[in-house]
């Protein structure tokens, strides 16, 4: 490639150890000054969210992740208070669990973590546990473990692995609206075990929550162990650095205040108006040149580390929740997003970089380069060369590759995975996507998007309870989905109903008994006790 390109884009800031290349990205020439007018308004748009204003107009909230990690930068005092005490609270409970004076019933030391949360409240702790566990080689000081989800069989995996841990396992329910369904069922699987193990659930059970949530009501009226607060101006999705994310990383052992430090060094730097010093704005700038700032091609997020491995599902969320909208501000329709998809490098060589060297070309590839291979002395593999020589030598050669055949691509380089370098990338990719928002005039921090499929989730249960109803009050008789379906008067959902009877066929608590019939769909279900 061309090294006086490189020379003249290379972004690099010894300070916070990170460095930014978007020479492979082929923009022209006056790409960058053409888009200073926007990018200025960008900016503006950004310090007025840093500022207190409304930045989530739908929602006629504030957005004050920034403030978390220097809370002398929140609008009020109260806020300010709000986040400090916040911070202390954990502290001190994180301390009391290490030290034994806050324990399990009996006197039992706390030693095992199981989060329960989903999206904004899992992402976050998944990736900081995943990338921060054991940094030292050592053992975590509590071990985490998740709920994210509502399938029954991924939580008796987890309980199975907690076995007779489970009294020594501290829970944290984390909901900002404390009244998600899969975070909801979650917590009553895990009381449910605590209750058949013996264990009185509530000594073990904390939760992150907003006020006067339904979460938050359990919590109290159940006396669970401590709550920690939520706050309606930190969406879901940048929430890793309040209690969501803190509090069970504090109690794994990492460094919670290096984290906070990392996210509010790469803050300072990102606020900078001008463009050349500000990785925040050159990304999101690629981001908009790449896709015709219409999200015509995907993001390939590739960390050539395994620890970095749940970075692009973190980014998922962060990039597509908040870019992927139907309307700009102004009420026009956009359908705007980007899809960002990636696992690890160089494993993904040798699964879909095949189709990104000679396929589609729909997609733009983010590096993640780590310099600092391990803690230890390396041994060589080959004389003279480590295991991590080969993890940048294909890193390397895959960005060469596709340079090659006009796949373009980005590359984030930092010293080492640690707490203050995933805060500074959480922080850059925070603000990039906040800009990038500001660049094609979207609201970053509302989904609307999700309503819709909650709503007909809840649709599906009602009618789910209605089939059991009436199969159990015709008494054994058998039904097609059809004659199910018009009975119940919904001929239009039929195809529901059968998928309904599907699932309540396959599983004892359904009660359906069914008849393999020819054709299929002249199958028959019926009540049985
Ligand atoms: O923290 P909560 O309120 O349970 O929400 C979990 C996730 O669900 C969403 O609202 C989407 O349904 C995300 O934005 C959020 O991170």
């Amino acid at each position: 490639m061309n090294w006086e390109r490189f020379k003249s884009l290379y972004y690099t800031n010894p300070k916070l150890g990170l460095s930014l290349d978007i020479s492979r990205m082929p923009f022209p020439d006056d790409f960058l000054t053409t888009m200073q007018p926007k990018l200025q308004q960008a900016f503006a748009d950004m310090a007025a969210l840093e500022g207190g204003a409304i930045a989530n107009p739908d929602e006629n909230r504030m957005v004050g992740h920034y403030w978390l990690r220097n809370a002398d930068l929140a609008p009020t005092p109260e806020l300010k208070q709000a986040i400090t005490s916040t911070l202390d609270a954990i502290k001190d409970f994180t301390a009391k669990v290490h030290k034994g004076e806050l324990t399990a019933p009996g006197g039992v030391k706390f030693k095992e973590v199981l989060v329960i949360g989903i999206g904004g409240s899992a992402l976050g702790p998944q990736l900081v546990n995943h990338a921060l566990g054991r940094l030292k080689g050592g053992r975590d000081k509590l071990r985490v473990s998740f709920f994210d989800n509502t399938d029954p069989d991924g939580m008796d995996y987890v309980l199975k692995e907690l076995g007779s841990r489970l009294k020594q396992t501290l829970v944290i329910v984390i909901s900002k609206s404390g009244g998600t369904v899969e975070t909801r069922n979650g917590m009553l699987e895990a009381a449910a075990a605590f209750k058949a193990a013996g264990l009185d659930y509530p000594k073990h059970f904390v939760a992150v929550t907003g006020a006067g949530s339904k979460l938050e009501q359990v919590a109290i009226s159940e006396g669970w162990l401590a709550r920690f607060p939520m706050w309606d101006w930190v969406g879901g999705r940048t929430s890793e650095l309040c209690a969501v994310g803190l509090l069970p990383a504090a109690l794994q052992g990492i460094k919670i205040d290096q984290m906070l430090a990392g996210a509010a060094a790469m803050d300072e730097v990102t606020r900078k108006k001008s463009l050349r010093d500000n990785p925040a704005a050159l990304l999101a700038l690629m981001w908009y040149w790449a896709t015709d700032g219409k999200g015509t091609k995907d993001m390939v997020v590739l960390p050539y580390k395994d620890r970095l491995l749940l970075f692009s599902r973190y980014l998922q969320q962060l990039v597509m929740e908040s870019l992927g909208k139907e309307l700009d501000l102004q009420g026009n329709v956009v359908n705007q997003g980007i899809a960002v998809y990636g696992n690890k490098g160089s494993t993904d060589q040798h699964a879909y970089v095949q189709q990104l060297r000679e396929g589609v070309n729909n997609f733009f590839v983010t590096f993640i380069e780590v310099l600092k291979d391990r803690n230890d002395a390396s041994l060589e593999v080959e004389p003279g060369i480590t295991t991590g020589d080969y993890l940048q030598g294909f890193f390397l050669g895959t960005r060469d590759a596709l340079s090659e055949k006009n796949r373009h691509s980005i590359t984030i380089t930092v010293n080492e995975v640690s707490p203050r370098s995933l805060g500074q990338l959480i922080g850059l990719y925070e603000r990039a996507v906040g800009l990038y928002a500001s660049l094609v005039g979207i609201n970053a921090y509302h989904q609307p998007g999700v309503e819709a499929g909650k709503k007909a989730a809840t649709g599906v249960i009602a009618l789910r309870l209605k089939i059991a109803d009436a199969l159990k009050a015709a008494g054994g008789r058998e039904f097609t989905a059809e004659t199910l379906a018009a009975l119940l008067n919904q001929p239009e959902k039929t195809e529901l109903v059968f998928k309904l009877l599907e699932h309540l066929a396959a599983n004892p608590a359904g009660h359906v008994k069914k008849t393999v019939q020819k054709p299929w769909h002249e199958s028959t279900y019926a009540w049985q006790e």
